[in-house]
């Protein structure tokens, strides 16, 4: 998978170099690039934005230096075009679902703006040559877009296979798909007056099995019941239906 992120904070996305998303990228398996979109200003102060037309608080993103950012990195560079994603507190919420979307495409480029967003032209003048979609990580305003791009790069890479070294981490996810998950224990079997629940020490898988999706049941209803809603009735079996 290829990324492309172009932020005026590039130091911003400096996590992308560590942990998992870092040894994908040394190992070939990320082909991730961040770009200063001031290498596309011209003027001695490399400036990125102006006054918002119509007035109002704040600064916009000039569009000049975006469109000179999509010509060499897109138009410029071949037939191929990358998903432009642009972070927003207005865009569509991102979800896991919209991870799995986005982990299947070849290519995907991040705009991350600041101050108050980016002038609409932008959107849509590359909405007129390649697939864009505007997407919130949740219903707050951030300073800028670089945060929601670390955390949507973190959920959609730990998909792309050969990225998350442990396989069966996603599998897990999978078989209670919709659910929360239930909670995690490790050794020591007490600790400070707390114990491991006796039946993940049992060996009894099944009953294991059963436990945890009890208990993601009884998670998913206390904080999260609009999941619950959504559920397929056919995903819940009789027993789950008594809890
Ligand atoms: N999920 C999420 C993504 C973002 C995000 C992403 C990208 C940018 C670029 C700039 N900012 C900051 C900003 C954006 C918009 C406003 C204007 N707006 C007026 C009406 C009321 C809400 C705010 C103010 C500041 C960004 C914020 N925040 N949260």
């Amino acid at each position: 998978m290829k990324i492309d992120v172009v932020t005026v904070f590039p130091e911003y996305l400096a996590p992308l170099d560590l942990s998992l998303i870092g040894r994908a990228r040394r190992r070939g398996l990320l082909d991730l690039t961040v770009h200063d979109l001031r290498r596309w200003t011209h003027d001695v102060h490399h400036s990125v934005d102006g006054a918002p037309a119509g007035g109002g608080a704040g600064m916009v993103m000039k569009p000049q230096p975006w469109g000179e950012c999509l010509d060499e990195l897109v138009f410029d560079a071949g037939e191929a075009r990358p998903h432009l994603l642009v972070t927003s507190p207005a865009g569509r919420p991102f979800t896991q679902e919209t991870a799995h979307e986005l982990a299947a495409e070849p290519w995907l480029m991040f705009a991350c703006g600041r101050y108050e967003g980016i002038d609409q032209r932008v959107v849509d003048y590359a909405a007129e040559r390649m697939p864009v979609t505007e997407v919130s990580i949740g219903d707050y305003v951030l300073f800028g877009g670089e945060v929601a791009v670390l955390a949507i790069t973190e959920a959609v890479t730990r998909l792309v296979p050969g990225v998350l070294g442990n396989a069966a981490s996603l599998d897990d996810e999978s078989h209670n798909a919709g659910l929360l998950e239930a909670p995690s224990y490790t050794r020591p079997a007490e600790w400070r007056g707390h114990e491991i629940p006796p039946v993940l020490l049992s060996g009894d898988h099944g009953k294991v099995e059963r436990w945890r999706r009890d208990q993601a049941l009884l998670r998913t209803a206390t904080a999260r019941p609009d999941l619950l809603e959504r559920l397929d009735p056919g995903s819940l079996d009789k027993r789950d239906r008594l809890l």
